[in-house]
């Protein structure tokens, strides 16, 4: 059986077999985690401000009868995304995956607030205003 070495902020980190830890180690570790922690920030303030906007797009299409999912515009995006991921050494694969996670998140609020504003946002709906004569 394996052991997972584990270390937290109470320092366990660069203490070899378990002898004190380095202060210069600590410091980095530190320092470190003090960067990811404002990217992390950033990046939900970010991911926030991206759920405004989609939220105001799932409005606009539910109130204009326009499908929830918009494949074409996932592909340019997925496209453009990879290529950003690819120059700044990022994995593209990644960067798709993650994008492909959000996009599906952003997809079911748009059917939530479709079926809530009585859209399905099926094509065969537009102009159907729930009467069934045809
Ligand atoms: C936000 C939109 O709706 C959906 C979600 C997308 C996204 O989160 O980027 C992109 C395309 C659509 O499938 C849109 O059409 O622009």
């Amino acid at each position: 059986m394996t052991t997972r070495h584990t270390s937290d902020d109470s320092g366990a980190a660069g203490s070899g077999a378990g002898g004190a830890v380095d202060p210069a180690v600590r410091a980095e570790l530190s320092r470190l985690r003090d960067s990811i922690d404002n990217i992390d920030a950033a990046v939900v303030h970010m991911l926030a401000e991206r759920f405004k906007c989609t939220q105001q797009v799932g409005h606009l299409k539910a109130n204009h009868q326009l499908p929830p999912a918009d494949p074409a515009r996932e592909s340019r995006q997925i496209a453009r995304l990879r290529e950003l991921a690819g120059n700044a050494k990022l994995d593209p694969a990644f960067a798709e995956k993650f994008l492909n996670f959000i996009i599906a998140e952003v997809i079911r609020h748009h059917e939530s607030i479709a079926d809530n504003t009585g859209n399905t946002g099926d094509a065969d709906n537009i102009g159907n205003t729930g009467d069934s004569a045809r």
